[in-house]
């Protein structure tokens, strides 16, 4: 028997998130129509789109901040549709948002003890794992500075290792590089390489070159619907993509 080889990992067969006909109105608008969507797990998927697309609405649908009109959101094999946005926390989403949560008065060491308290297992050192948390955005020379006094993109940051912190399962990045500069940009690259080695990542993104060098698809919202899905040369390459959001 000893010579028989191990039969090759089973891909799972369950998407870490979907969505099933997930629709959003706000009043007479129809913000995110219809959305079906799938992220298998261990992916970095880039949500792209022009201005107004959808694509924070959806995210707030995925993270629990925002409810659907109509539709599912299934999370890890559960229903989370109707779960608030603490109780998908719980379940391993973490996410960072365009209007920034971190307590400006607070130290970054406290900010990131807010969110690794969630999950500080018996027997782990809060310490420890805030500065973790800090060291991986490059953020743990500064640990007892304010977080008000952080420039925007260094608040960006702090943000991701308040995600971080929480150890997710899914981490959803909405606009992650906007304020930072050319070199904080390859560093985040760097980063998220990193955390997807036991991480699913959802990225919103308008810089065209971190999609196109980090992601491994691409979902294209146009007018809150999806228009085209794919690998970043697919996606490069479609008609429909250009004429709707890169200008071709
Ligand atoms: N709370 C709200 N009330 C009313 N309309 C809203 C609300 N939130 C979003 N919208 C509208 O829904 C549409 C989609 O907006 P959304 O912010 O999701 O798009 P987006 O793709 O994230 O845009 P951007 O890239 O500019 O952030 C827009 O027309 C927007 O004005």
């Amino acid at each position: 028997m000893a010579a028989m080889t191990a039969p090759a990992a089973a891909p799972s067969a369950e998407p870490l998130l979907s969505t099933k006909g997930v629709t959003r109105w706000f009043g007479g608008l129809c913000a995110v129509d219809h959305v079906d969507f799938t992220l298998p797990a261990g992916e970095i998927r880039a949500l792209i789109g022009p201005n107004g697309a959808g694509k924070s609405t959806f995210v707030g649908l995925l993270a629990g901040r925002i409810l659907p009109t109509e539709g599912r959101v299934t999370f890890a094999g559960e229903d989370v549709t109707r779960l608030p946005a603490h109780a998908r926390m719980a379940r391993g989403m973490a996410y960072t948002f365009q209007i920034t949560s971190i307590f400006a008065n607070l130290a970054l060491f406290d900010n990131v003890a807010l969110a690794v308290q969630r999950r500080l297992a018996p027997g782990q050192s809060l310490a420890t794992e805030v500065e973790a948390a800090l060291a991986r955005v490059g953020l743990d020379d500064r640990l007892d500075q304010p977080a008000g006094d952080l420039s925007y993109g260094h608040q960006r940051l702090l943000e991701i290792a308040m995600g971080l912190a929480q150890n997710p399962r899914l981490l959803i990045l909405d606009e992650p590089t906007q304020g930072l500069s050319d070199g904080e940009i390859e560093g985040f690259k760097v980063l998220v390489r990193e955390v997807a080695k036991d991480a699913t990542v959802l990225l919103i993104e308008h810089n065209m070159d971190v999609v196109m060098s980090l992601a491994d698809r691409i979902t294209v919202l146009d007018m809150g619907a999806v228009l085209a899905e794919g690998t970043p040369a697919e996606i490069h390459a479609d008609p429909a993509v250009q004429r709707a959001y890169l200008g071709g």
